[in-house]
């Protein structure tokens, strides 16, 4: 088993206290012994590659991530918006979960954390699917929402940023939805907002 401390040392209740896990020990219990041995190996290397950034709690939890994956699979989602990208723990999770010609519109204001994964995004070879933009979520999303061709053609949309704008990205998110119906899937960290279409 692996040597949780080693591999997430943030990993703890701090980001577990929010869901059923009660305890450190029982959250470790389950990334160790279900988490840890499902996750590819390049996100792995992500996730420690993030773990000395003072910011590292900021990262998707692999438990989390993995929920993700299975969404993105169960509704083969192509063509996906993510709002917050950080060192890329989601974003990567996502373009190893999509198809070769799926596309990732990935906002965040801050490029520098993304320096950070980019270089196992690239031996990932899943850089292709990428389109990063360094900005603020809602310009772009105004921006994305003037091309009418863009409305209603994304599959599925994750926020994970500024909590102040929620509202804002969930009523841009809607309009990006797929038109065809029950294809599309909007989630949404620190809300636990998840809604299919
Ligand atoms: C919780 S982290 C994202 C974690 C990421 N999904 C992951 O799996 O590692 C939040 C990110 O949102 C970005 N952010 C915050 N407010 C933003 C805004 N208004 N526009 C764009 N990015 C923003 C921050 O720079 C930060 O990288």
């Amino acid at each position: 088993m692996e040597e949780a401390s080693k591999l997430a040392p943030n990993r703890t209740l701090k980001n577990a206290d929010k869901g059923l896990l009660q305890s450190d020990e029982l959250y470790q219990y389950v990334l160790e012994t279900s988490v840890y041995p499902r996750e590819p190996e390049l996100l792995k290397e992500l996730r420690e590659a993030t773990a000395s950034h003072p910011m590292s709690e900021m990262a998707t939890a692999p438990d989390g991530g993995q929920l993700m994956a299975l969404l993105l699979k169960l509704i083969n989602a192509k063509k996906t918006i993510e709002i917050g990208v950080f060192t890329g723990y989601s974003l990567l999770l996502a373009a190893l979960s999509i198809p070769d010609d799926g596309k990732i519109i990935a906002i965040d204001k801050n490029q520098e954390a993304y320096e950070i994964g980019l270089p196992i995004i690239k031996k990932a070879g899943v850089e292709h699917k990428i389109d990063f933009i360094d900005s603020l979520a809602l310009p772009v999303l105004d921006k994305l929402l003037e091309n009418p061709t863009n409305e209603g053609s994304f599959d599925f949309a994750y926020v994970d940023a500024d909590k102040i704008n929620y509202w804002n990205y969930h009523e841009r998110c809607l309009k990006c939805r797929q038109v065809m119906g029950s294809q599309s899937v909007y989630a949404s960290t620190d809300v636990m907002l998840l809604v299919c279409f």
